[in-house]
């Protein structure tokens, strides 16, 4: 991995109504989660830096490209260095299920907003960016629960976009304390968007989760 970091049909329909280079797409809200405890990282993810930039940034910008509205969800430890850094809506997990994961984040968006779809990433994908959400924001269709990326075999369930229809049993997974985002996937009807669907460089996916996996990161 650092080697890597060294180097330098709805679907019809939202595609109509999104333009190539990619403008929000009705009806979608983007959400940043940021509500881990970093330990791995040793300090909080979302506030490292690539080229001047904090993460959170970078996945932000990657959600102007397709959603209406973003939130970043995170923890209220974290809230007013948040405040202090964006504009941006940020928000903490639904107290009942804090620290139950980036699951809890989904369900706090879903509780909150209306819209059909939430588009997900995680705060620690510094390489993320808004071609990447646009192309895949063409995925979205009313036949699947998910949209999930799927690129070179590797299943990301933190850079998807789940259909609101999903809330009943997010919310029955935490209530029974199954955290796991596979759960959620094994009982949804998911479009995985793979290369075959379209073509992304894989350092696009990499996950920061310890400060020797990022060279150039600046925590
Ligand atoms: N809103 C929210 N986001 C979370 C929660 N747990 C993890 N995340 C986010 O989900 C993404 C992936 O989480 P991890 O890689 O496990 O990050 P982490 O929990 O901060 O790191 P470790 O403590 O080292 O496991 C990161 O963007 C986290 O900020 C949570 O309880 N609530
Ligand atoms: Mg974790």
């Amino acid at each position: 991995m650092a080697g890597i970091f060294s180097f330098h049909c709805l679907r019809d329909t939202v595609k109509q109504r999104m333009g190539e280079r990619g403008q929000a797409v009705k009806g979608m809200i983007g959400v940043v989660l940021a509500g881990g405890q970093s330990r791995r990282f040793g300090s909080p993810k979302a506030f490292a830096k690539l080229n001047g930039t904090y993460f959170f940034e970078i996945a932000v910008e990657t959600l102007r490209a397709v959603a209406e509205d973003i939130y970043i969800v995170s923890h209220p430890s974290l809230l007013d260095r948040f405040r202090q850094k964006t504009a941006e809506k940020v928000i903490t997990d639904d107290e009942r299920y804090r620290g139950q994961g980036p699951l809890a984040g989904i369900y706090t968006v879903m509780k909150k907003s209306e819209a059909e779809w939430i588009f997900v990433l995680p705060c620690d994908m510094p390489f993320m960016r808004p071609e990447t959400a646009v192309k895949l924001a063409k995925y979205a269709d009313e036949k699947f629960d998910a949209v999930i990326c799927a690129h070179f075999g590797r299943i990301q369930p933190l850079v998807g976009m789940y259909h609101r229809r999903t809330f009943t049993h997010i919310e029955t997974l935490l209530q029974t304390k199954d955290n796991r985002m596979k759960s959620l996937l094994d009982h949804c009807h998911i479009r995985y968007v793979t290369e075959q669907d379209f073509w992304e460089n894989e350092i696009v996916f990499c996950n920061v989760n310890t400060p020797d996996e990022c060279d150039n990161i600046v925590t």
